[in-house]
């Protein structure tokens, strides 16, 4: 009985509603009828404390970056509090990356703010379409109560994605680029995570030289202000040049290391075109050092002015027609001879580079064997701000490499190695195979490495001497000889006066060509 009476009480009362609503409906002007309207909403909703947010994974099919900010920012929090944790991590890469599993929350406070965190996939319908996104809707939900809205979005969305970019920042991962097999896909650069082991500790090159290049590389970060004051793009082109196994290839990667950049090594003979090359840089990240090694073997860039003058040889041997056919033909059409159609005129746009103003700094390294080999064009100052020489192992290099594969600062051999070193052209990779095959035995380092400089020494001796009876030279004044001394003191009695001469003629020439310890020019 009381149930009926009470359904008849709901029944009028539901009557009386419709009643008033359509008395208000027929009798109110729509003005005043939307104002009630409006603050009926705002009663029923204040009603309701709770609000959320839901942050989708993607947003109209592009990645949304909050999302990835927010699984950052809770990847860090969740192993506090989540009862179930996902852990992954990728392949190559170092670090591990906790999540929250689907329906999981999560609990904090900011401030004074009381927030919940959920995680939810929602299994969704194929899209019929080929490609590759997930067949869930992956979301998080953030709720809280309605008077933190305001403070929500001005202070604790901000501070998430704050702490995101200093996680990203931390557990970033450099990558080396490379051009070479990157077509296969479609891609311009394929990448694996970069961790080279060279550092300016471990790379073993003149100790004056090491902070010339260190002071210019931090002076050239930062003076972002200064490039764009004087309206240049923010880019330092440097040529590592000298012979191969002087550390050319270390030296980029310590550099690398030093400011951590991202490397893309670039080969221009897998680029096709000056388009495509234009195509790749445009694709490169800030904060990167563009690499092309061996920029004398890559492409024909060798002297225009040689070229011109062989050009004008050629013209009067076969007339200008006949020239450009025999160049084709064995070119293959418009090409160098390389195959590529990248030009002198391509990559010298490239190292000027209108593309590297589209973002932050870069740092442009070109190695070569041969530095006589390149065109002046590409050399000039604002191309090629640096030119550093590697050469042969100096005796300050020879320390460092004894340090580093030996692990001594001092050994009773080393002042033999002094004297010899200069005497012998022997690069850092040379020293450093003999060190590495001696496995930690200091002893046997420093005297199989001794053992191989005299022994390059004696070689040179006896093809100097060889020489010397084709054609006989003047002897030169024994007292200024330094060779000489060194022979005398450590061979007396085994070597004849004829060898010390060809060993001092070997001893000058190489000082006047190659003995120049590795330089900045
Ligand atoms: N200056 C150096 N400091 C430390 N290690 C060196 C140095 N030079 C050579 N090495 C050692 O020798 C190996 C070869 O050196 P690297 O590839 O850097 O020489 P490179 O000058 O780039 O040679 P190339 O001109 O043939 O490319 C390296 O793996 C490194 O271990």
């Amino acid at each position: 009985m009381e149930f009926i009476l009470d359904w008849k009480s709901i029944g009028s009362l539901l009557a009386t509603f419709v009643f008033i609503r359509t008395a208000i409906h027929d009798f109110l002007p729509p003005e005043v009828y939307q104002v009630l309207k409006r603050l009926f909403l705002n009663i029923f909703t204040s009603l309701q404390p709770k609000i959320s947010i839901l942050i989708e994974e993607y947003d109209n099919s592009y990645n949304n970056d909050i999302y990835d900010a927010v699984q950052l920012y809770l990847s860090s929090k969740c192993f506090s509090s989540a009862q179930v944790l996902k852990l992954a991590k990728s392949r190559n890469s170092k670090n591990l990356t906790f999540s929250m599993d689907a329906n999981q929350k999560l609990e904090e406070t900011f401030e004074d703010i009381k927030v919940k965190w959920s995680f939810h996939c929602v299994e969704k319908k194929s899209s019929g379409l080929g490609y590759a996104r997930p067949h869930e809707n992956r979301y998080f939900e953030l709720s809280f109560h309605r008077k933190y809205k305001h403070r929500v979005q001005s202070s604790y969305i901000p501070h998430i994605m704050e702490v995101a970019e200093v996680i990203k920042f931390k557990t970033r991962e450099r990558k080396l680029y490379t051009n070479r097999s990157a077509d296969e896909d479609g891609r311009l650069w394929s990448s694996v995570p970069f961790s080279h082991p060279s550092t300016f500790d471990t790379v073993a090159i003149d100790p004056a030289l090491k902070k010339e290049i260190k002071e210019d590389l931090m002076k050239f970060v930062n003076r972002r202000e200064f490039y764009s004051r004087v309206g240049r793009a923010w880019k330092r082109g440097y040529l590592l040049y000298g012979p191969p196994g002087t550390g050319k290839t270390s030296l980029i990667a310590a550099i690398a290391n030093f400011l951590e950049f991202d490397i893309y090594d670039l080969e221009l003979t897998a680029v096709s075109s000056n388009s495509q090359l234009r195509k790749l840089l445009i694709s490169t990240s800030s904060k990167s050092v563009i690499v092309v090694e061996d920029v004398d073997c890559s492409l024909d860039l060798s002297d225009r002015k040689k070229k011109e003058s062989f050009e004008v040889e050629e013209n009067e041997k076969y007339g200008e027609e006949k020239r450009w056919w025999r160049q084709r033909s064995h070119n293959g059409r418009g090409s160098n001879s390389f195959g590529s159609t990248v030009s002198l005129s391509g990559v010298l746009n490239f190292v000027d580079g209108l593309w590297s103003s589209c973002g932050g700094e870069r740092l442009m390294i070109f190695t070569t064997n041969h530095k006589e080999k390149l065109d002046p064009a590409l050399l000039r100052a604002g191309r090629m701000d640096k030119h550093i020489n590697l050469s042969y192992c100096e005796f300050n290099a020879f320390k460092t490499l004894a340090k580093n594969y030996l692990e001594i600062d001092d050994h009773k051999l080393m002042k033999e190695a002094k004297e010899v070193l200069p005497l012998v052209k022997m690069t850092p990779a040379h020293i450093a195979e003999i060190f590495m095959s001696c496995e930690d035995d200091a002893e046997m380092g420093m005297k199989n490495v001794i053992d191989e400089m005299k022994r390059r020494l004696t070689n040179a001796d006896e093809e100097d001497s060889q020489v010397e009876v084709e054609q006989p030279k003047e002897e030169p004044k024994k007292e200024e000889d330094p060779v000489a001394e060194y022979r005398n003191e450590e061979h007396a009695g085994k070597d004849g006066g004829d060898s010390v001469d060809s060993v001092a003629e070997n001893h000058k020439r190489e000082t006047e060509t190659t003995l120049q310890p590795s330089s900045v020019e």
